[in-house]
């Protein structure tokens, strides 16, 4: 392909880092690019929690309408950061390779242990999930919440607000903290976000289709993109936003995928994990079918609770 492909991001060192990942991806396959850096409302309101600023889009919407006026080509995101229904006239053409998928433990000081209770532990984080999840199996550990790129987190622990944070590991990894990861946390407790790990690339559908084609060939991944695609599609029906604690983590094996998935209640005191089994390359179903058995256990209800508790 001859064009230059615009790749647009966000500014900050995770987004560049992906930008720069699928940048790497397209020019293996002799496709050239440019990053373009747009500035999100995202990135400015770092005072304020996601889920008040309100979280539909938040990172997203000022890529969309640059791919709209195709003053960029392709918009890369962390596919968790993705809404499950995008705007009209926008498509998610391919997911990179995943990361691993786990959530972990950052801490400068060290013998954090989530199950000791004898000593207090604040853990930083601003993920309800991750809140909600600690308050289930570990009621004993306390939360604040802390925003910011990484590098701004890290220095607000360091200066005394918590004693380790809790992250995705992919972030962690990408951003060079590896020696700071004190542990793991285990995929059975802390079932990741819905496309943890992965890089999404979204595009606007008016996009020239042979130029999709060779960017799909060049940067997605197969058996991540049939994962993500059944926890979206969980996603989807569960309508959750990031400030709703849901989870679903699929695992691809040999044309054969393994779904699971479901909700925690605000309070910790709720939890529903259900596994699914199916077709990989039927991924929607799979996701559907997850989201029904995950209902009918009590997490439409739990779902209908945390909606009327955050007023949406
Ligand atoms: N919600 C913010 C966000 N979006 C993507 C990542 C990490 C990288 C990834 O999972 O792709 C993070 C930070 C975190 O959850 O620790």
């Amino acid at each position: 392909m001859s064009r230059i492909i615009k790749i647009g991001t966000r500014g900050s060192k995770l987004a560049l880092w992906q930008a720069y990942h699928v940048e790497d991806l397209l020019a293996a396959a002799d496709i050239k690019s440019e990053i373009v850096i747009i500035d999100t409302k995202g990135d400015q309101i770092l005072d304020v929690s996601i889920s008040k600023i309100g979280s539909k889009g938040v990172f997203t919407q000022e890529l969309e309408d640059q791919l709209a006026d195709g003053r960029i080509d392709i918009a890369v995101h962390s596919a968790k950061d993705m809404q499950s229904i995008l705007p009209e006239g926008f498509e998610i053409i391919a997911f990179t390779q995943r990361e691993q998928v786990n959530d972990v433990i950052l801490s400068h000081k060290q013998g954090i242990d989530l199950s000791d209770s004898s000593k207090p532990l604040i853990l930083g984080t601003s993920s309800t999930r991750r809140v909600a999840t600690l308050k289930h199996f570990y009621p004993n550990v306390q939360t604040v919440e802390v925003r910011g790129n990484l590098q701004t987190r890290i220095r607000k622990m360091e200066e005394g607000l918590c004693d380790g944070l809790l992250l995705a590991y992919a972030g962690v990894h990408r951003m060079g903290y590896d020696q700071q990861v004190q542990s793991m946390l285990s995929l059975e407790e802390f079932t990741p976000a819905v496309g943890q790990g992965s890089v999404a690339i979204e595009v606007s559908t008016g996009l020239d289709s042979a130029m999709k084609n060779a960017i799909y060939s060049a940067c997605n991944h197969t058996s991540t993109s049939q994962e993500l695609r059944a926890e979206r599609a969980y996603l989807r029906v569960l309508e959750g936003g990031c400030s709703i604690p849901v989870f679903a983590l699929a695992r691809e094996n040999e044309g054969h995928l393994t779904l699971t998935g479901g909700i925690v209640s605000l309070d910790g005191s709720e939890r529903i994990s259900i596994e699914v089994q199916g077709k990989a390359d039927e991924p929607e179903k799979l996701g559907g079918l997850l989201s029904e058995k995950v209902f009918a256990a009590g997490g439409k209800r739990i779902l209908d609770e945390i909606k009327s508790n955050l007023g949406s």
